[in-house]
């Protein structure tokens, strides 16, 4: 309202109140209160602790905790967001977007879809002109509408959905939870590309690039007429790799969740060339729900909206942090025997003007010894909690690491590994 000629919150002022006490809570930098926390707790900011960090401020360490570096929850990025709370907070009125549709009746904000279109043209990640733009409840939700959507239709043999292993976890387990008669799992597309009924069946070959576990910069195995292939650009932003080329591909997946860490938010999307196939996919979208959140859509967009006002800072940012983790990383496993790491091979990158490593999401650890062969019961006895190789296809002889956690998670990843490296005979050694 007015004020003489000044506008003075009045409705909001409550709201921005329990957002300020919230975003203030001390921590002591091993955690941090969040509104619902608040809300729940008789209007107490409540600290949620990182893991190994505990008491009512998350003082507390707790020697001999686990090193859990399984899940991929992208907290490396809280610190920025934590930078940047006047240019990233919204308020929201009670009767915001309350209907299901936009005006123009579709699920996609077109203020988001522009900014999407932006962040890719900054970027120099992805080709967006010409091309349709799809949103989903994370990429999750969007990778199985591709798949629905380039499964043929009436037809007696489904689909067979590969991918050359390593591969992400979620294709294998998203594709055969949902199989039908359109679609089912097959397996490794090396050994597709072998079969002689492999030119006559139809077939959707998932790329994931960067690749989730290995971080590499994967290609296509299959091609030709009965092939589809759905790319999944998750991990291809400068935070995670350089980037050689704008990706042109025919259907490209990408996520918030890694992005600009917001994985809860529930936000992804894909960049779609065919209209036919744009359209099929926001049919499976309706029935299966009936669209997506207008609330991650505007959250998205406030979040996008301060990326792209910061210029490259949260790149800047990403790549230093992903970069100095994988270094020190590299230092670790370099005074073992006993283990390794892919081969990491420098590239031009158009974003930053300059030849630069990968900086993974996660370390695709090998154990070399022969007797080795469960990696992960390796790790575990050293109280570090990896992935195993099988949930990629691979062997169990590769444990992933996320490396992608807290600045905390990754600390205690390399206090254990240094812990357990140092046993090794006639290990080298090092100051960390
Ligand atoms: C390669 C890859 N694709 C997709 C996803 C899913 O992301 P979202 O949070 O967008 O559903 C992940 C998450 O870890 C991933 O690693």
């Amino acid at each position: 309202m007015y004020v003489g000629d000044q506008w003075k919150l009045s409705w909001s002022t409550r709201a921005a109140l329990e957002a300020e006490t919230v975003a203030a809570t001390f921590c002591s930098g091993h955690g941090r209160a969040y509104l619902d926390g608040l809300v729940a707790h008789g209007n107490k900011p409540v600290c949620t602790c990182n893991s190994c960090f505990t008491g009512p401020d998350c003082s507390q360490f707790i020697p001999h905790c686990p090193a859990t570096a399984d899940s991929g929850n992208p907290l490396f990025l809280e610190p920025f967001w934590m930078q940047h709370l006047a240019s990233s907070a919204l308020v929201v009125v009670g009767w915001h977007q309350m209907a299901y549709t936009y005006e123009d009746s579709t699920y996609v904000s077109k203020e988001l879809e522009k900014l999407v279109r932006r962040l890719h043209e900054t970027v120099g990640n992805a080709v967006t002109e010409n091309r349709f733009i799809i949103f989903g409840a994370g990429s999750t939700q969007v990778l199985n509408a591709a798949v629905f959507a380039l499964s043929p239709e009436n037809t007696s043999s489904p689909a067979r959905v590969v991918s050359s292993v390593p591969y992400y976890t979620l294709n294998k387990e998203q594709t055969e939870y949902f199989s039908s008669e359109k679609f089912e799992f097959e397996g490794d597309a090396y050994t597709w590309r072998n079969r002689s009924d492999g030119s006559s069946t139809n077939v959707i070959e998932f790329v994931t690039s960067p690749n989730n576990p290995d971080g590499q910069l994967k290609q296509a195995i299959l091609h030709g007429l009965n092939v589809k292939t759905i790319y999944d650009r998750a991990y291809y932003w400068p935070h995670f790799t350089p980037i050689p080329a704008s990706a042109d591909e025919d259907v490209m997946v990408f996520t918030l969740s890694k992005l600009t860490g917001h994985a809860g938010t529930r936000l992804g999307w894909a960049v779609i060339k065919d209209e036919a196939l744009f359209k099929r996919m926001m049919e499976h979208m309706r029935l299966n729900s009936m669209g997506v959140s207008k609330d991650a859509q505007l959250r998205a967009f406030r979040l996008l909206k301060t990326v792209l006002e910061e210029g490259t800072e949260i790149f800047d940012f990403a790549y230093r942090t992903m970069k100095s983790r994988w270094e020190r990383l590299v230092r670790t496993i370099s005074l073992s025997d006993r283990f390794s790491l892919p081969e990491n091979n420098p590239q031009y990158c158009t974003f930053y003007s300059k030849v630069r490593q990968l900086s993974p999401a996660y370390g695709w650890l090998k154990c070399e010894r022969e007797e080795d062969k469960d990696c992960f019961a390796v790790l575990k006895a050293a109280n570090i909690i990896g992935r195993e190789g099988h949930r990629y296809g691979a062997e169990d002889r590769h444990v992933r690491l996320s490396l992608v956690k807290t600045e905390d998670d990754f600390d205690i990843l390399i206090e254990r590994l240094n812990e357990l490296i140092s046993k090794e005979d006639g290990v080298r050694t090092f100051e960390e």
